[in-house]
């Protein structure tokens, strides 16, 4: 078991990629804080895993990760329940260009206050014991989606936060690494929703999803399979992994120095 005994949180773990990466990282032996805004599906799933894996190697938040001061009352109990923060996965997004602020506040202002906190409870610096976070970008983080500029700019953002604090976290020897993923299109509420959340562009729908056609759409399990890898392997650290379906690469950006 790849991860016996470490501890994970992870953010939207109530359903799709984020259920998927939490029954993933269950299942190779790591205590689960699930934290999620659906306090319904949330306390649904903590039964079910609660069966499967016991009550004592699982745990859920009802958590709105707008609020910093509620997400970091939520580190607070995760810590004093499992002892600390080995793993962060920042993985609860929306996407909606209508409500547009939303989608920046969840995806990247959200996603800010989570590394920060994440990085406090797991840096060496500050007693911890170091670890990783894994942010869950989007193959819209490198390229641009037409028809949700807003959503694509969130990703973009979350992307380059990512490889400035892996490059942080190196030099101050927080011994903490960040990582992001960028998957392609995923079959999961957001992506089946999503058109009907788009703003002035959505006449440019039929484009994206033709191309998501060309593509093709991942499965949540083989994301959660890539998430693993950023996850377990301490030679990854500022990495972008782009997941399509039948391949995947890491991204290479250009260097100036
Ligand atoms: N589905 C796709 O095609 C792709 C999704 N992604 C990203 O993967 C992540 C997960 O997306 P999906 O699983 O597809 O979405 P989903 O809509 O199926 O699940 C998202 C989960 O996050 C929770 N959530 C939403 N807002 C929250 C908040 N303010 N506080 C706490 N929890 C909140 C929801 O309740 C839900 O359980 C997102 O960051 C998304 O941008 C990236 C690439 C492709
Ligand atoms: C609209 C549903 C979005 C689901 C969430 C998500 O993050 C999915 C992202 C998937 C792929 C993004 C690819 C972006 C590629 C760009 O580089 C560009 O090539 C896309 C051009 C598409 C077009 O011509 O409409």
């Amino acid at each position: 078991m790849a991860l016996n005994g470490q501890i994970a949180v992870v953010t939207g773990a109530a359903m799709g990629i984020g259920r998927a990466i939490t029954e993933t990282l269950l299942q190779n032996g790591a205590k689960v804080a699930l934290i999620d805004v659906d306090e319904i599906a949330g306390r649904s799933l903590l039964e079910i895993l609660e069966k499967q894996f016991g009550s004592d190697r699982v745990l859920f938040l009802s958590c709105d990760v707008e609020s910093e001061e509620k997400l970091k009352v939520a580190f607070q109990k995760i810590a004093e329940t499992f002892g600390g923060v080995d793993i962060y996965c920042n993985n609860a997004g929306i996407l909606n260009e209508i409500q547009w602020q939303k989608t920046i506040s969840i995806n990247l202002v959200s996603a800010i206050s989570g590394n920060y906190l994440a990085l406090e409870h797991m840096s060496r610096q500050n007693g911890g014991r170091g670890g990783v976070i894994v942010n869950i970008s989007s193959m819209a983080g490198i390229g641009p989606l037409p028809s949700c500029p807003v959503y694509t700019a969130s990703k973009h953002g979350l992307l380059g936060f990512t490889r400035a604090m892996a490059a942080a976290s190196r030099a101050s020897g927080y011994g903490v690494r960040v990582n992001a993923l960028c998957p392609s299109f995923v079959q999961t509420e957001l992506f089946s929703g999503g058109p009907s959340r788009l703003g002035q562009f959505a006449h440019l729908a039929d484009e994206v999803a033709q191309f998501a056609e060309k593509i093709g759409i991942l499965t949540v399990g083989e994301v959660a399979e890539a998430f693993l890898e950023l996850a377990t392997d301490e030679t990854k650290n500022g990495e972008a992994l782009l997941l399509l379906p039948k391949r995947k690469q890491y991204v290479t950006f250009p260097s100036f120095l």
